[in-house]
């Protein structure tokens, strides 16, 4: 039976590996409290779609399966990235969507929650396949990191100043496949977790669908999906509560609000780290660029219900 819808904002959220954690059991815990506060934003009547990184998860199921399959007496066979993508996704929102449902429960919300494992179209032609910058699995020191390609083969790279990873192609999203589907379950009510790890990717041959080795990054399909939908709200959940300018420094400055000319005043003057808060500021940019009545929002996990309500956060919207 369909669920009423909520009477509040239609949001899209992207959820940052804070929220996620690296072991099962880490992400069993840490996806609960994670709940209470996407919960927190449905009770005040949101009509969210949940997306979420995949980078740690994806890494870990496809170095898993790699040993195993390498030792006959295992009998585990070789599993092609897509097929780890798509694993990762169903481990991820399976988490997601049974924490959702169960705060909701308690909170005696009659709204229900689902997982839609989901496809992203990219571009053959796309130059990311020839230089891949997305780094996934676990840290590594320089020195494992370099011996781990010089024995697989592997890419790897120093990710945002926190030390080495595997890092495999990131192309940029077209289409979400299964948009119609998770714009229906909206309609009816439903909180969809949609889109994790920015979608499978695929290539599109002959009108049908077919699975490519790479990660797309989570907060550009969440500014596609949000600006698709005219949601009136791109909701980026990170570790920090505001953007800042002159990060880290003695001198940082956090920012409750900026235009999208400030936001190029500030990504000219290097004010965001790449791999980390560039391509966050970017995806908010893409989507107020291309839905100029929707504000997006980067703030904590713990202040998302305030950061909706305008109490914190930053804000960044089209002037
Ligand atoms: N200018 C900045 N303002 C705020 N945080 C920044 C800035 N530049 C870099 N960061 C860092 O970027 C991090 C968010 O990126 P990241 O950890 O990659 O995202 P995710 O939450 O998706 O995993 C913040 O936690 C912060 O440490
Ligand atoms: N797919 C993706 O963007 O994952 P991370 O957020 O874990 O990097």
């Amino acid at each position: 039976m369909p669920y009423a819808k909520g009477s509040g904002p239609s949001i899209v959220i992207a959820l940052g590996g804070n929220a996620l954690g690296n072991t099962p059991q880490e992400q069993l815990d840490l996806v609960r409290q994670t709940a209470v506060n996407i919960v927190d934003m449905i009770a005040e009547g949101a009509n969210a779609i949940i997306t979420h990184g995949n980078g740690p998860q994806v890494g870990m199921i496809n170095s898993a399966f790699d040993a195993a399959s390498k030792d006959a007496a295992n009998k585990v066979p070789f599993m092609p990235f897509p097929e780890c993508g798509a694993m990762s996704q169903g481990y991820i929102g399976y988490h997601l969507a049974q924490a959702i449902q169960g705060e909701m429960r308690e909170r005696g919300l009659e709204r229900n929650a689902v997982n839609v494992v989901t496809q992203t179209v990219v571009d053959k032609a796309d130059p990311a396949f020839q230089n891949p910058t997305k780094p996934i699995g676990s840290f590594m020191t320089e020195d494992e990191a370099k011996a781990m390609a010089e024995a697989t083969g592997a890419d790897v790279r120093e990710d945002a100043g926190r030390g080495w990873r595997r890092v495999v192609a990131s192309p940029i999203p077209k289409r979400i496949v299964e948009f119609d589907s998770v714009q229906d379950l909206v309609e009816n009510g439903y909180v969809v977790v949609s889109t994790g790890g920015g979608g499978i990717p695929v290539f599109e041959e002959d009108g049908r669908y077919v699975g490519v080795p790479a990660v797309i990054d989570k907060d550009r399909s969440a500014s596609m999906l949000a600006a698709g939908f005219g949601a009136d709200m791109l909701v980026i959940l990170t570790a920090v509560e505001k953007v800042c300018i002159n990060y880290g420094k003695e001198d940082q400055q956090e920012l409750s609000h900026m235009s999208v000319a400030d936001a190029e005043r500030y990504i000219a003057e290097g004010q965001f780290a790449p791999g980390s808060m560039l391509p966050k500021v970017e995806a908010c940019l893409d989507y107020v660029r291309a839905y100029p009545q929707g504000k997006a929002l980067i703030t904590s996990l713990e202040c998302a219900a305030a950061g909706l309500r305008g109490e914190t956060g930053t804000i960044i919207s089209l002037d």
